[in-house]
């Protein structure tokens, strides 16, 4: 059951318990790193009440007594420190089964009536709470900027022999060709101070720098097709539309995507090589990789690239063959990827 059916549920329980009382409503402040996420979380909770004919009654309690903020959180989270628990687990002197790694670095802004703030005084703990009426201009940041240097550059570097992003920020070639993604091409395409962006562009190289932060470079890959679309693409369609010509490297960043993707199914498994022989497993939504793996049978780059860029799912309904010369320089790289060494490649690019 996914989680905002989950939620329903329990919201229901909760509306019988007390009568639907109105000051029985609860606070939401959802983190999932999409668009408006607290009236997404509030629409699909709808959604589920009126299939599931929980009654007029239940869904005006939901809109009334209920409050969904929309938050942003920034904090590079990796995860169970496999390699280190033994370490940690004596030094707590006790056994944590969910102990995480997080870099120190954090931000959440919540977007919601300052009335919230004083019954749930979050900031002013030690974390770096933002409370504001508008969370748009943080999440358009951090989403182009941090999460866009992930996603343009990751798949790539994975595919030039890297698992590790603090590993590849010590590649001079690959750290600049990620700068030249934020510095060249995403921030000239966000209308937000230039000068705030640019400090968030240091901090966010010193972040992925973090010795002690061992991001793993296919957890990031994750649903890559998505993150392309959400967190690159409107920065390479906003780089044309102001510049009148291709933003050179998120356009290889797309051809290293197609290439990242370029697998065999096996049993819902999807599993890709890299030129050092290492396996990898592909994971994103299966019509995704059945589709990926069913035009990379034809080994025909001019046809990949025409094929990827005009699946309109993929791309928020546009055919991205429609802009100017994007097949034809995708196909390419897509070509020399197959015989050129992909740094040699990126060097070029950062020239
Ligand atoms: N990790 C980060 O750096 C980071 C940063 C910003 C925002 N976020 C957001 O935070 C959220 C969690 O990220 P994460 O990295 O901790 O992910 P994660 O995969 O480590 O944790 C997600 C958790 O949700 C649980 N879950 C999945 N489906 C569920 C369901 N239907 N019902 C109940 N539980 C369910 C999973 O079992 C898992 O424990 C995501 O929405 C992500 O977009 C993560
Ligand atoms: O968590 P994901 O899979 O949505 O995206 C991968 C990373 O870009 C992401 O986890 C960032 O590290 C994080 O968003 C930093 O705040």
């Amino acid at each position: 059951m996914s989680f905002p059916a989950k939620v329903t549920a329990f919201l229901y329980e909760r509306y019988k318990a007390f009568d639907g009382a109105a000051d029985k409503g609860l606070l939401f402040l959802p983190v999932e790193l999409i668009d408006n996420n607290g009236a997404e979380l509030k629409r699909i909770i709808l959604q589920y009440a009126d299939e599931w004919e929980l009654g007029e009654d239940f869904i005006n309690w939901i809109i009334t007594a209920n409050e969904f903020t929309s938050t942003l959180v920034d904090r590079i989270v990796t995860g169970y420190p496999r390699d280190e628990v033994s370490y940690f687990e004596e030094k707590l002197g006790y056994k944590d089964n969910i102990i995480d790694t997080s870099e120190l670095f954090n931000l959440w802004v919540i977007e919601g009536d300052k009335k919230w703030a004083e019954k749930l005084p979050v900031h002013r703990t030690d974390a770096n709470v933002i409370w504001t009426d508008d969370v748009k201009p943080y999440k358009k940041r951090k989403v182009r900027i941090l999460n866009g240097a992930h996603t343009s550059t990751v798949l790539a570097a994975y595919l030039a022999g890297y698992d590790i992003v603090m590993d590849f920020m010590k590649d001079d070639t690959i750290r600049s060709f990620m700068n030249t993604v934020i510095y060249d091409e995403v921030i000239p395409t966000l209308d937000l101070p230039k000068e705030e962006l640019e400090d968030f562009a240091a901090a966010v190289n010193d972040r992925f720098a973090n010795p002690y932060i061992k991001h793993k470079l296919l957890d990031i890959a994750l649903n890559s097709c998505s993150k392309f679309n959400a967190r690159c693409l409107p920065s390479l369609l906003g780089y044309v539309e102001e510049k009148g010509e291709l933003p050179k490297c998120l356009t290889f960043s797309l051809a290293a995507f197609i290439r990242f993707y370029k697998g065999q199914m096996n049993d819902g498994v999807c599993t890709g090589v890299r030129k050092d022989g290492t396996q990898y497993q592909i994971r994103d939504d299966a019509d995704v990789l059945t589709f990926f793996a069913e035009i990379w049978t034809c080994n025909d780059a001019d046809k990949i690239a025409g094929a990827a860029l005009s699946n309109t799912s993929f791309w928020s309904g546009k055919d991205l063959t429609q802009i100017p010369g994007l097949k034809d320089a995708v196909a390419g790289y897509l070509k020399r990827m197959d015989t050129e060494d992909i740094r040699s490649i990126m060097t070029e690019l950062i020239g």
